[in-house]
């Protein structure tokens, strides 16, 4: 069972790392790693489990964040029209983005960082994303909104790419004379 003392913290470099494919079909210990962090984020949304294990909320974790460079990440969560979108990927990519923006006021964390980073951080409104998933079916997703933001953070966590990075981007921008 993962919990929290599995998870790697900022500042370890395997966080900075780009992840490797996964070759497919994947093995027997990678789809069982990878169902893993699946359970790890439905604990860590079960009260009872949660409090018990001291699990940190989540609704996404990347393969890196166990110290594990490759490239799966696990999400579940609901989007804004209550759609749960519940997968273990391999290999998972971004085949497609629109040139709109969005972010979340209340900005991001991380169940790698164990401090409070406020600022926006800026990700692609609509995303198209393909991947495998843990039963070994190939999947094209299309998502937008809150599920499209959460898919972004795995993705960058994939390539080394911490949300933090891309808040100093957009504050960089902002002071750039016109
Ligand atoms: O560290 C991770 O990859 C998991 C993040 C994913 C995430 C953070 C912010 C915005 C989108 C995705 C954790 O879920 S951070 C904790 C959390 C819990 C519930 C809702 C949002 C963030
Ligand atoms: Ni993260």
């Amino acid at each position: 069972m993962i919990t929290m003392k599995d998870i790697v913290r900022e500042g370890h470099p395997v966080l900075r790392e780009v992840a490797k494919e996964v070759t497919l079909p994947a093995t027997a210990e990678e789809k069982e790693i990878l169902s893993e962090m699946l359970q790890f984020i439905k604990n860590s949304q079960d009260p009872e489990i949660a409090d018990k294990y001291n699990l940190r909320p989540g609704v996404g974790i990347a393969a890196p964040q166990i110290g594990i460079s490759k490239r799966m990440f696990a999400v579940h969560t609901y989007d804004e029209n209550d759609v749960l979108y519940s997968y273990g990927l391999f290999n998972p990519k971004m085949i497609s983005h629109s040139v709109e923006e969005n972010h979340l006021d209340g900005g991001e964390g991380c169940l790698s960082v164990d401090r409070e980073i406020t600022g926006i951080v800026p990700r692609h409104a609509r995303i198209t994303v393909k991947g495998t998933t843990l039963e070994g079916e190939e999947v094209k997703l299309k998502l937008k909104g809150y599920i499209a933001i959460v898919f972004q953070h795995e993705l960058d966590h994939l390539d080394g790419i911490m949300f933090y990075d891309r808040i100093e981007a957009f504050q960089d921008k902002l002071k750039k004379p016109l």
